[in-house]
């Protein structure tokens, strides 16, 4: 559409298709959720996350009631949000379905967080944290997470997920 121009609507109800179209123009970063416990470790690949608030430190992950994930996340009861970086686009497809859990903690160098839940070495970020409210909207569970440990991974190029593809992002000059 030429730029200016008023753009066409489409007429509800809106389709799944055309939601995922739509949320196909929403760029996002990439991240693998594990999870450890007496249920099991298992992980899965996670666009849908999201920052609710710093007080306390909270942040929320869509969670698909079909994964082979769900189970083990639900009993674990914790979770370890590892945010990908450049260079981790294969981890992020092993980890975006299909492949048994322990297939997909063959690759990467994994280690166990304060909660046990695996973390990522050379991840951009990892948030350790502890579930404090599941909401089941739908498909998912909205999973409502207390953020109970840090670890900045030093990575410095970014990994992008936006129009279906994995893109690039440049790390922030050296100080
Ligand atoms: N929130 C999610 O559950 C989610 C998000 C991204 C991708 N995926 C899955 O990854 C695979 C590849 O996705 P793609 O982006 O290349 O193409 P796609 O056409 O399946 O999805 C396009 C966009 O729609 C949204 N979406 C996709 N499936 C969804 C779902 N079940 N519930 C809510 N939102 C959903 C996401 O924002 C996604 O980026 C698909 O199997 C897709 O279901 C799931
Ligand atoms: C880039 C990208 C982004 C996402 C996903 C995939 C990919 C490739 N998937 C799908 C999810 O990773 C996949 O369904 C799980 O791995 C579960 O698959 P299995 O049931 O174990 O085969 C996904 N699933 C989910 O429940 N919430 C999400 O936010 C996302 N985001």
């Amino acid at each position: 559409m030429p730029a200016g121009e008023t753009p066409a609507t489409i007429a509800p109800p809106v389709t799944r298709q055309q939601f995922r179209d739509a949320m196909a123009c929403l760029g996002a970063a990439v991240n693998i959720v594990t999870t450890d416990g007496p249920a099991g470790r298992h992980g899965f690949t996670a666009s849908a996350v999201c920052s609710v608030t710093d007080s306390p430190p909270t942040l929320l992950v869509c969670l698909n009631k079909s994964s082979s994930a769900a189970s083990a996340v639900h009993a674990n009861g914790v979770i370890c949000v590892n945010t990908l970086a450049a260079g981790h686009e294969e981890l992020s497809n092993l980890f975006g379905g299909r492949t048994p859990p322990e297939e997909r903690f063959a690759r990467g160098q994994w280690c166990a967080s304060a909660t046990g839940a695996p973390m990522l070495a050379g991840a951009v970020v990892a948030f350790d944290c502890k579930i404090v409210r599941t909401v089941e909207v739908g498909t998912h569970d909205v999973l409502f997470c207390e953020v109970v440990g840090l670890a900045e991974g030093g990575a410095r190029e970014g990994l992008i997920y936006f129009s279906r593809r994995y893109h690039t992002l440049p790390g922030a000059p050296e100080a």
